[in-house]
């Protein structure tokens, strides 16, 4: 039977990150993409500032009810919020339905803009999602505020981040260096309370990276999905995103995308999982 997994997040018009990478990626996959929209996200192209537009909480409650109306999914994506609300009513339906298989993609950044996005947010996002996440996937900014942390710049300050947002209760994190990381690797650390585990790819040189962020947590999703160990799931994921990456898709002159068919098209067969541990 294929694979049902649902993504809560906002909608990227761009079409290369948020929802829209959410269920592309799992059409990559091989699994079938349901989705409730929490917001719409738009980025200015003259001032390259991100807008949020949250959704009505009773229109994200009706789509979570159609999403979960035959019981929990294979596994479900956490993305951007865009709402205190929408945390306590995700909270509340996941408890409800018994999901388990989350993946929690705790964003707070844009690439077009440094500025944290609702921080607000964060305190809810910590008390109440991290502790039902199977994993929480933040990128260096948002490490920097989980971890509280100003300054990550080696892979002995990643450890340290590692541990403390572990101990904020997920039951793995990665956190995933990518271009903000110093030097020439786009280097990840995935911890689940064992093993540290660095994952290297080279850095590709290019603005194509758009939408990595939240194709590589709806990969590892549908990794998960689809019965892979977590550490596996990540390490394909990774292998995902870097291909995405390396054969982007300009929109205009400051904002390139993920795409999310280059995998395939390299490999030229469906995303199973086993051939790639
Ligand atoms: N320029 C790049 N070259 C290679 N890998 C990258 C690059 N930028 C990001 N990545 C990788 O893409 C994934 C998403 O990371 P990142 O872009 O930092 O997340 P986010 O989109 O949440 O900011 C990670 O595996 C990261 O290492
Ligand atoms: C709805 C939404 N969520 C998340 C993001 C973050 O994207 P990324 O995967 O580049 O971190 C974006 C970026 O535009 C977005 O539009």
């Amino acid at each position: 039977m294929v694979k049902k997994i649902l993504t809560v997040a906002g909608s990227d018009a761009g079409g290369g990150a948020g929802i829209q990478a959410d269920l592309k990626t799992f059409e990559e996959y091989g699994t079938f993409g349901l989705s409730t929209i929490t917001s719409i996200l738009t980025v200015s192209p003259k001032t390259k500032t991100p807008s949020i537009y949250p959704i009505p909480i009773e229109i994200v409650e009706k789509q979570l009810e159609t999403a979960f109306s035959g019981g929990p999914l294979d596994a479900l994506k956490i993305g951007l919020l865009g709402s205190l609300p929408v945390i306590d009513l995700l909270e509340a339906s996941i408890k409800k339905v018994n999901q388990s298989h989350v993946v929690l993609d705790p964003v707070m950044a844009v690439k077009t803009n440094k500025e944290v996005l609702q921080p607000e947010l964060v305190k809810a996002m910590i008390s109440k999602l991290i502790p039902l996440a199977d994993i929480i996937t933040p990128n260096l900014v948002e490490t920097s505020i989980l971890a509280d942390m100003p300054i990550i710049e080696t892979e002995e300050d990643m450890t340290l981040a590692a541990k403390k947002i572990f101990n904020l209760g997920a039951k793995s994190v990665i956190i995933k260096g990518g271009d903000r990381f110093k030097g020439n690797s786009a280097t990840d650390l995935f911890y689940d309370g064992k093993q540290f585990l660095f994952i290297h790819e080279d850095k590709l040189e290019t603005n194509t990276n758009h939408g990595a962020g939240c194709s590589f947590a709806a990969a590892i999703t549908a990794g998960i999905a689809k019965g892979l160990d977590m550490e596996t799931s990540v390490k394909l994921a990774k292998k995902y995103v870097t291909s995405a990456i390396k054969y982007g898709v300009y929109l205009n002159d400051f904002t390139g995308y993920v795409w999310h068919g280059a995998f395939q098209e390299a490999t030229n067969r469906m995303i199973i999982g086993d051939d790639f541990k």
